[in-house]
């Protein structure tokens, strides 16, 4: 059931995206940088659940933490905005996100054993958690530090346990609980099951939609897992080479994907909706981002390479039910040249 309040947050989509990143542009370094996310653009409305994949090293990481603003040397936002709920992130300064960061955005990471404080309990961590937002009553932390507990599941006998006594998945789910306990809009997350068994992974997804459904927050969700995005999300980002190459619905992108790349990602993971088919790869491997190939970032791999390709980057143009798709076969840059 969606509570009140949450019915009333949704209520507010009409007036625009939650979040909304405008060609963002990211580096490593200063000689030769990487440029890992390269004029990125993506909307994420509210109680939406975007996936993001893509080969290892295309930038997804990079983004997300962009956009959490949690990027740290030598990494360096060079230009681009990212509103969240009507705040510039790149301009907002520390104290500034202080206040806003786990109250309105929260970051799940990959390990919850890095993530977490090993000389804490889980209950001091969530009391630091809430003392550093707001004055709350000792009773007041421990009954709202039991609700987030029971919330993914653990009992909150647990409160009482450090990291190193719990398993992955109850780590996993400890973090999301501290993600969760000011209720926020947006909550990111960085492969937050990947070290989980798959019993684990579908049981702490489930639970993850669940309470996505029940408190209306908006997910932005890097995996590798294809079956596991094409279950959860609503609308899917495909990156490559620090570019998103095709936005859209999840349900569309699997049918249908348009752009080469896509093609060949999804080819190379068993049909989730589909007949059974043979499962073939990418030929080559991603380019080495200090160096990306002209024109098309794509074009080296691409088996639709058009002469256009190697020299001219796609804009990203609108495709039938796609967001986006960046390519030379949908902006018409290469009638003619093939
Ligand atoms: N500290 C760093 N210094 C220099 N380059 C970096 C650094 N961290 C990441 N990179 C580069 O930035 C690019 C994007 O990395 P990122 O971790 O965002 O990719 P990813 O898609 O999340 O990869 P994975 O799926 O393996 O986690 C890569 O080419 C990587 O080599």
């Amino acid at each position: 059931m969606i509570r009140p309040e949450t019915e009333a947050r949704l209520g507010e989509a009409a007036t625009g995206p939650l979040l909304a990143v405008e060609d963002l542009v990211v580096e490593y370094g200063l000689d030769q940088p990487v440029r890992a996310v390269d004029h990125v653009s993506l909307t994420v409305n509210r109680g939406e659940f975007i996936g993001i994949v893509g080969e290892s090293g295309c930038g997804k990481s990079t983004l997300l933490y962009a956009i959490a603003k949690l990027l740290s040397e030598p990494a360096r936002i060079v230009s681009g905005t990212v509103d969240f709920n009507g705040n510039n992130m790149v301009e907002l300064t520390e104290a500034e996100l202080r206040q806003i960061r786990w109250r309105d955005y929260s970051v799940v990471m990959q390990s919850a054993m890095n993530a977490l404080n090993p000389v804490l309990s889980i209950g001091d961590q969530l009391q630091d958690a809430m003392l550093a937002h707001e004055k709350v009553s000792a009773d007041a932390i421990r009954t709202r530090s039991e609700e987030a507990l029971r919330l993914v599941g653990i009992d909150p006998i647990h409160l009482k346990s450090y990291p190193h006594q719990l398993s992955g998945g109850m780590r996993q789910r400890a973090m999301i609980a501290m993600a969760l306990v000011f209720r926020p809009d947006l909550v990111i997350m960085d492969e937050p099951t990947s070290a989980l068994d798959v019993v684990a992974q579908r049981s702490l997804m489930m639970r993850i939609k669940q309470l996505q459904k029940e408190f209306g927050f908006a997910v932005l969700f890097v995996t590798h897992d294809m079956s596991l995005v094409s279950h959860f999300s609503d609308r899917l980002a495909i990156m490559y080479a620090g570019q998103i190459v095709e936005l859209g619905r999840t349900r569309d992108v699997f049918n249908a994907p348009q752009h080469p790349y896509s093609v060949g990602l999804l080819q190379a993971f068993p049909s989730v909706f589909g007949e059974r088919k043979e499962l073939t790869g990418i030929p080559g491997s991603p380019p080495d981002l200090r160096h990306p190939p002209s024109g098309c970032r794509f074009h080296p791999r691409c088996p639709q390479r058009m002469e256009v390709c190697d020299d001219v980057e796609p804009e990203a143009v609108t495709v039938g039910g796609s967001d986006l798709v960046r390519c030379h076969l949908f902006t018409g840059a290469g009638a003619g040249s093939r």
